[in-house]
């Protein structure tokens, strides 16, 4: 999918550059813009920075240079993250609270009622049982913690979806159900951004995908370019051609 000027960018980095320590910045010059309704996937090996972009992005830590704008507002303004929902890359839910009461607690977050059958319909959208949600968190395995959270971040119905490994920890089961849900939304516009480690699920997902290596952003466009430029068939293989 080629990303013409007369789209409508809900998100986009211009020249940023991050660094915890004063001697080696995370990434540098980092220019990406992405569309309504676009799926668009962020990859890169462990520690090139996946999580530190999209905690810039939130303004969950200070950008060094450069400017992020979110549906036209600069990203450190509140209303910049009004039409959007998160979900973390180490999701840890209250354990004290129940799976009903932590999502009756995110939907007041949201100024939002708890909708029962809302609910429901997400559980079994992504395999969690909905009898769990009567029981205390303290007592859910790790994938029935991460279905929670995303039961959660896709129960505010946000037009944006900021994710970071929403598939880790789930079974092969729950991992098709997720993708599926996902797609499903992708038809009804809404527009996502997420980390992942799972080049098939860039491919089975995104329109595009970024390879953040090194620093920089080596590579932006369709898995497809992706392929073509680093010379293979496979999505993998091409992924070891970029950053090596
Ligand atoms: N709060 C912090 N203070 C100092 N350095 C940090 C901090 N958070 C991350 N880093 C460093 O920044 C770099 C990028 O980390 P980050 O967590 O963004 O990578 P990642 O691509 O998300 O990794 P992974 O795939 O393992 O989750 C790493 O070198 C990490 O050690």
């Amino acid at each position: 999918m080629t990303v013409s000027t007369a789209d409508t960018f809900i998100l986009e980095f211009k020249e940023v550059c991050k660094q915890y320590s004063p001697t080696q910045p995370v990434f540098t010059d980092i220019n990406l813009q992405v569309k309504q309704g676009e799926f668009f996937g962020l990859v890169g090996v462990n520690g090139a920075g996946k999580t530190t972009l999209i905690k810039s992005l939130l303004d969950f830590c200070a950008i060094n240079h450069g400017t992020i704008r979110l549906f036209n507002h600069t990203h450190t303004k509140p209303i910049a993250r009004q039409h959007l929902a998160f979900f973390p890359e180490h999701f840890a839910p209250p354990v004290f609270l129940t799976g009903q009461g932590f999502l009756h607690y995110m939907a007041r977050l949201h100024g939002q009622l708890y909708d029962k059958n809302k609910i429901e319909k997400l559980c079994q959208a992504l395999d969690l049982n909905s009898i769990a949600l009567q029981q205390p968190i303290k007592s859910y395995s790790k994938g029935m913690a991460q279905k929670l959270g995303l039961a959660a971040c896709f129960s505010a119905d946000k037009k944006l979806l900021v994710m970071d490994e929403p598939m880790s920890g789930l079974d092969p089961k729950a991992r098709a159900y997720l993708k599926r849900y996902l797609l499903n939304l992708k038809a009804q516009g809404t527009t996502l951004f997420f980390s992942t480690h799972l080049l098939v699920d860039v491919e089975n997902l995104c329109d595009r995908m970024a390879i953040l290596h090194a620093g920089q952003l080596r590579f932006i466009g369709t898995p497809a370019e992706c392929c073509a430029r680093f010379n293979s068939t496979d999505i993998e293989q091409a992924y070891l051609n970029a950053i090596t």
